[in-house]
């Protein structure tokens, strides 16, 4: 097992406790050890298609911030991959420490990455809504990408010079027009495994697809991700940072990769 150092100190009081959920045999995040994954050569290349006019808004739920997807008709979605149907995009998400020497959710090999993306997806061919599916098995897919202190990344900037207006829990601003795409690195590999949600209800619904390789971001991009606030207007103020729920066993799993 990866070295609990002190990241889990100062949690958010949801991990206070690290919630185990009785009879959980599937929960998230968890530590991917390379050599222990699995090359699946019938995994296909995942099959992104995105419109940037399905973007609604942006706002903080007093955990992270999201940028949420009108998911009314499959404008925007994947398929491939693990995948056996289309999911639709729902929102996307961020998880992020108060340092950048941790933040993400899942790891590599125990190294930690200062924050991690979510793309939350759910299952349009089975079912007629996300809070249908994500109480079924193969309800959501989510992809999970790594970020690394780097690089000056642009598409991040669009959403970086809106976060100071939703400083506050609640707070929502419209936002249009943006392809998430562009926060995805180029190269196409990834490791896929049967996860859950890493945030209460934890259901044990998300076929997890977790990128090879982190994007660049550079660290006063980070920075502007610590000044949200997990507490709403006329609260006492608490930095919304370390958003990110512990490591979960591995348990009866395997972990396959898309690439050799
Ligand atoms: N970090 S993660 O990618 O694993 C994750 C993704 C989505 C959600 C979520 O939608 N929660 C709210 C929610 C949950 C439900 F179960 C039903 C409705 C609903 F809005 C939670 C965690
Ligand atoms: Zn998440």
């Amino acid at each position: 097992t990866c070295s609990h150092k002190n990241r889990y100190a100062s949690l958010h009081p949801l991990w206070q406790s690290p919630i185990t959920i009785p009879g959980g045999s599937r929960q998230s995040p968890i530590n991917i050890q390379w050599r222990d994954s699995v090359y699946d050569p019938h995994l296909k290349p995942l099959e992104i298609r995105y419109d940037p006019a399905s973007c609604l808004h942006m706002w903080n739920n007093g955990y992270c911030f999201l940028v949420e997807f009108e998911d009314s008709t499959d404008k925007s979605f994947i398929t491939g991959g693990p995948l056996e149907n289309n999911y639709r995009l729902k929102q996307f998400h961020f998880h992020w420490g108060a340092i950048n020497d941790w933040g993400s959710e899942h790891t590599v090999d125990c190294k930690v990455f200062p924050a991690e993306l979510h793309l939350v997806h759910w299952n349009s061919c089975k079912y007629s809504s996300f809070e249908e599916a994500v109480m079924e098995d193969n309800g959501l897919a989510v992809i999970g990408v790594f970020l690394k202190i780097g690089a000056f990344h642009s598409g991040l900037q669009e959403l970086v010079e809106v976060l100071p207006s939703i400083k506050h829990k609640d707070m929502l601003v419209e936002f249009d027009e943006f392809d998430p795409s562009c926060l995805l690195p180029s190269c196409p590999d990834y490791w896929t495994y049967a996860g859950s949600l890493t945030t209460p209800p934890l259901t044990e619904s998300v076929t997890w697809i977790i990128k090879k390789k982190p994007v660049e971001v550079d660290e006063d991009q980070l920075e502007m991700f610590r000044m949200l606030l997990f507490t709403s207007l006329g609260e006492e103020e608490k930095k919304m940072v370390d958003n990110f729920r512990p490591l979960q066993p591995l348990m009866d799993r395997m972990v396959r990769s898309s690439f050799p």
